[in-house]
């Protein structure tokens, strides 16, 4: 007699979850999200999708959406000093041969991952606060009253999640000193501005970023400045236009030009973490920012979580109830490691872009160690990895 197939539970619908469960799906794996909020959304703002995710998202045949929807990055990052000069040559995206990054509105992925899926998989309206686990199965209970019963359960649910407590003791979030503005502007503001380049400007305690979304519409800026003021960790408190463009006064005229079209600007205040000692305990797996948050300096806490969710659903894939808890620790293992390199070099980029650098050749070494770093990052194939390892787990 065949066994049962595997019930998941995904608590938290954000790219990390969604990304979770349309890969699970394209496994045959029955899933479940459960999503707080009473419809799924995210905030207005850009994320850059990197081809070690889009890679992914194209196997799951969301390559035409993103194209439709994303703002291809075909000439790649280009880096700049303060003043306008620029300090390395472009960074092509196809080291492997594939070049695939866009610029895209968080909430157009969201919906791209949403497409598709079974109307039953996701169920809005169930805040997890607690679970229970023993040998046959776990527990899922919500503020709604409602509860749940899986073989397994994945927390998706962010970098304050609920449920990391119940697999490890949580890393404490240490104030970076800077914060991050970032907002949108339509593009026919800026009719002059490039399109299909991620642009970079450095400067002492300060870095400033931009590259388009929605097709192009949108042009998303992040300005990171130095600051001891704090918002809850994740959350964002309107920001100050004038401030904002303020702290860049003097530098590059065209980020002047850009700061004099702002109207609305939020602030986040960022967080740096340990990795955490580990991402399972039994049925129950961290995902996402619940198992790795990061600093945002190489934009990969998203492309991290997707690499994360094929990686997990080809090592669940063809796994029984008894087997299940032996899979999520293969799983750990498979991405701890690379993760915490992610998030050291994330670090490191932070220090990279907020330096002077007045030794010109320090500067450019620095920049060709970060444009190596990411030519790593970008190659990596998870699912494969993944692939590799799956028949020996
Ligand atoms: C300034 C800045 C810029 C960034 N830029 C980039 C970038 O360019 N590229 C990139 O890859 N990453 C970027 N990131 C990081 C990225 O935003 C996160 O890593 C990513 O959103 C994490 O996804 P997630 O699904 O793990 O968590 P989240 O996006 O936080 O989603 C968690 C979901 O779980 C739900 N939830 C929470 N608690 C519960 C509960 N108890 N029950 C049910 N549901 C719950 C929430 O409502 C939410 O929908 C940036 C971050 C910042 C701050």
């Amino acid at each position: 007699m065949s066994s049962p197939a595997l019930r998941v539970a995904v608590v938290g619908g954000g790219i990390g979850g969604m990304t979770t469960a349309k890969a699970l799906v394209r496994c045959g794996i029955d899933v479940t999200v459960f999503e707080q909020a009473p419809q799924l959304g995210e905030i207005g703002a850009g994320v850059l999708m990197t081809p070690n995710s889009v890679r992914h998202l194209e196997r799951m045949e969301m390559g035409a959406a993103l194209a439709a929807a994303g703002a291809r990055i075909g000439k790649g990052s280009q880096y700049y000093r303060m003043d306008g000069t620029p300090v390395a040559p472009i960074l092509t995206t196809d080291s492997s041969g594939w070049n695939g990054m866009y610029g895209m509105h968080r909430a157009d992925l969201l919906a791209i991952l949403a497409d598709g899926l079974p109307a039953e998989a996701v169920r809005t309206g169930h805040r997890c606060v607690g679970m229970e686990q023993d040998a046959a199965g776990v527990h899922l209970a919500f503020d709604n009253g409602e509860s749940a019963e899986a073989d397994v359960v994945i927390a998706a649910d962010g970098i304050n999640s609920v449920l990391q407590p119940y697999v490890v003791e949580p890393s404490s979030p240490v104030h970076s000193g800077s914060v991050a503005y970032r907002g949108l502007i339509p593009v026919e503001r800026l009719p002059e501005w490039p399109y299909g380049v991620s642009q970079l400007w450095m400067g002492e305690g300060k870095h400033f970023l931009v590259y388009p979304v929605r097709a192009g519409a949108l042009l998303n800026y992040v300005g990171f400045v130095p600051s001891d003021e704090r918002t809850a960790e994740s959350w964002s408190a309107p920001g100050d236009p004038v401030a904002l463009a303020a702290a860049f006064a003097g530098w590059d005229p065209r980020i002047e030009g850009l700061l004099a079209q702002v109207e609305t600007t939020y602030w986040w205040g960022l967080y740096d973490r340990e990795p955490l000692s580990t991402w399972t305990k039994g049925r129950l797996a961290l995902l996402g920012d619940a198992a790795h948050p990061m600093l945002p300096h190489l934009g990969q806490g998203a492309n991290q979580a997707i690499e994360d969710a094929v990686a997990l659903a080809v090592l669940l894939t063809g796994v029984d109830r008894a087997g299940a808890p032996r899979a999520l620790r293969a799983y750990e293992e498979l991405r701890r490691q690379r993760v915490a390199q992610v998030q050291r070099g994330a670090r490191a980029n932070g220090r990279r872009y907020d330096s002077a650098y007045d030794d010109l050749d320090e500067r450019d070494a620095e920049i060709a160690d970060s444009v190596r770093f990411r030519s790593w990052l970008y190659d990596h194939d998870a699912e494969a990895e993944a692939r590799a390892l799956a028949p020996a787990h």
